[in-house]
């Protein structure tokens, strides 16, 4: 499938993502005020925040399904905010998202929800190899073959989750978005899923933007992490340098009892990560 060639060149410091100046109100409510913020390429962002703080606002106007009311935001290159439609629809093309529930169709199978975006974009493709790129994506994802075939009620919340993701990586977007992941997950089914995110990661070159509250994933796989408070974004750094950061919800965060189980799990599974990437 043709796709722009990944650049490895100067653009590699180019942010794959650059937030300025966002504001986004709802009547007298102001979420984000001046809000900034950059995603750099091949990285696991972790974003994290208090209920409410606006995180998913703030995914949802990346990815265009909402219009900020001020700021700029550009995607891949590519202003998110342009009124061109082109544009607009070549930022949906490299982009995979995960929404909290999957957001899966439920009338159709596995297979079928992995083929919808394909379908969208490549409408010439013939079916054996519509159903060869779905089985692909769904065992890149973790699923067994048997899974294209299931309706989503058929499967449990994990491999939902595994299912969404692999409509998500349909069409080889170089950038990923995961709103929460592994909230409803057994501990042992989010671990496995924060090593799925990483190895894909590491595997295609993913860029992630990975909103969560789960502390073990932000241990566990993020190369930096950014704290929405105070409707901006305080700190936006590796989770060392975050930990330290003078902020009454930053410290009950990241050094209440939860952080601390979450900072020896890492410490007992030394991660591979590339060091000294900030
Ligand atoms: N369509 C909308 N209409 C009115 N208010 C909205 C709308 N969408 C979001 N909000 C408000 O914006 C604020 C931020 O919401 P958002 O869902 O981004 O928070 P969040 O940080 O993702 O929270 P959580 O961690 O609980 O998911 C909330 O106060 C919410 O009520």
């Amino acid at each position: 499938m043709p796709d722009a060639p990944h650049s490895h060149g100067p653009d590699a410091d180019t942010p794959i993502i650059q937030v300025k100046g966002l504001v986004n109100r709802f009547g007298k409510q102001v979420v984000h005020d001046g809000l900034d913020l950059s995603v750099r390429r091949g990285e696991i962002l972790g974003v994290v925040g208090g209920s409410g703080t606006g995180k998913s606002v703030l995914m949802r106007s990346i990815l265009g399904l909402r219009r900020p009311d001020e700021g700029e935001i550009e995607v891949l290159g590519i202003d998110a905010l342009s009124d061109d439609a082109t544009q607009r629809r070549e930022i949906e093309r490299r982009t995979g998202v995960l929404f909290q529930d999957g957001a899966l169709f439920s009338s159709l199978t596995v297979g079928e929800n992995v083929q919808v975006p394909l379908k969208e974009y490549h409408p010439h493709l013939p079916d054996s190899l519509l159903y060869e790129l779905a089985l692909l994506k769904v065992k890149l994802a973790g699923l067994p073959a048997e899974a294209l075939e299931k309706l989503p009620a058929q499967l449990s919340g994990g491999m939902r989750k595994r299912a969404g993701l692999a409509r998500a990586l349909a069409l080889d977007p170089p950038l990923l978005f995961l709103d929460e992941p592994t909230a409803g997950l057994d501990p042992i089914g989010a671990a496995a899923f924060d090593r799925l995110i990483q190895t894909l990661q590491q595997a295609l070159g993913l860029t992630v933007f990975l909103i969560t509250h789960d502390l073990d994933t932000l241990y566990a796989i993020c190369d930096r992490v950014a704290v929405i408070a105070d409707r901006k974004v305080l700190v936006n750094a590796p989770i060392e340098e975050v930990e330290r950061f003078d902020h009454p919800w930053v410290q009950e965060y990241f050094h209440g009892p939860r952080a601390r189980a979450a900072q020896h799990a890492r410490e007992a599974r030394p991660r591979e990560r590339t060091e000294g990437s900030d």
